[in-house]
């Protein structure tokens, strides 16, 4: 006969259980997003007339389902409505509709979280990922230089394609961010200046959108020569290619977004003295303006390790 004792082991031994088959099939969820995302599923599920579409028009509508795989449809249906990214309507007869996280997953949405999706997914940021253990052996910098043999932006350079799924996935939150940035919230930030150089500023989201808010301010994207490419300014902003660790072009104010986390301590302190170069004193107004992922302290709980700081 169980004792207490047993019946709490085999209590914590079920728990345990369940929870490795969670990380066991962590990755499930991510590639069924990514296909959903590549079959199209969520903007056909939009386009629809009714907000809610049977499956047997889903099916229909999916332009590159093969027709002798229809019936994996539900399967893949039923893992991303438990995951919150649909609703099922059982009453009407097999019905779906987006969630508003599902909205997320659209083309055209303007908060769209898509390319960071297909970004996550894609082959050479899953194989940086399975290479970390190997990382940690070697000795070199980054799991990409493990994994790739180069550093990510070194990759960026030769691999038009992977670069591009980078880039779009960096724009889709440059898009969320510049409309927080020209808001009441954040606008005192800018106003008073002439010129800003948005430093590694991608392909220039945020700045585009600050030279519209702010005509009299000339805004100025650096970035390196794959990312700018032929990209042309026009009246208040302007596209140069370079490095900045070489030059940093001469302005009021510097903008780092998502920049500082991609680099070490020292090169970091590094690309802040060149900063300072390129800016006045703080008495005359210089500023350098960071939007970074601020951790909490090492001892918090990590409930609420990730916060969004401007
Ligand atoms: C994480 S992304 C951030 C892009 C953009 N600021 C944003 O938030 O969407 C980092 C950017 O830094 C650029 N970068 C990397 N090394 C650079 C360098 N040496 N000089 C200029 N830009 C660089 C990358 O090409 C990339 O666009
Ligand atoms: C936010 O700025 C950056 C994000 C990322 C990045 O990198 C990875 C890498 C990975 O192996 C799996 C992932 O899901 C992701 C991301 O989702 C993600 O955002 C990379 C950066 O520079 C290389 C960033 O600056």
């Amino acid at each position: 006969m169980l004792n207490n004792n047993d019946i709490c082991a085999n209590d914590q031994l079920i728990q345990a259980e369940v929870q490795s088959w969670d990380y066991v099939l962590s990755y499930v969820l991510p590639s069924c997003i990514k296909c959903a995302i590549e079959l199209g599923i969520p903007d056909v599920l939009h386009k629809n007339a009714n907000p809610i579409m049977s499956l047997s028009d889903l099916v229909a509508n999916l332009p590159n389902l093969n027709p002798s795989k229809a019936s994996f449809i539900p399967i893949l249906m039923r893992i991303l409505v438990h995951s919150g990214l649909f609703n099922y309507h059982q009453q009407q007869g097999d019905g779906y509709s987006l969630t508003g996280v599902g909205r997320l997953l659209l083309e055209d949405d303007p908060f769209s979280k898509r390319s960071f999706f297909l970004f996550a997914e894609h082959p050479v940021v899953l194989n940086t990922t399975v290479s970390v253990s190997n990382w940690l052996r070697d000795d070199l910098p980054t799991a990409f230089e493990t994994a790739h043999g180069k550093s990510h932006w070194d990759y960026c350079a030769e691999e038009p394609e992977f670069s591009g799924f980078f880039d779009n996935a960096m724009t889709s939150d440059s898009r969320l961010i510049s409309n927080l940035l020209i808001s009441d919230c954040c606008k005192g930030v800018f106003e008073g200046l002439t010129s800003l150089v948005d430093v590694g500023g991608g392909t220039g989201t945020v700045a585009m959108a600050i030279a519209n808010a702010f005509p009299s301010l000339k805004s100025i994207v650096l970035d390196l020569p794959h990312v700018i490419g032929d990209r042309k300014g026009t009246g208040n902003l302007e596209f140069i290619a370079g490095s900045m660790f070489d030059k940093i072009p001469h302005a009021n104010a510097i903008l780092l977004k998502w920049i500082l986390h991609n680099w070490s301590d020292q090169d970091c302190v590094k690309l802040l003295k060149k900063c300072k170069e390129s800016i006045p004193s703080k008495e005359k107004g210089g500023k350098v303006i960071i939007i970074e992922i601020v951790m909490e302290d090492n001892n918090s709980n990590g409930s609420n390790l990730f916060k969004h700081n401007t």
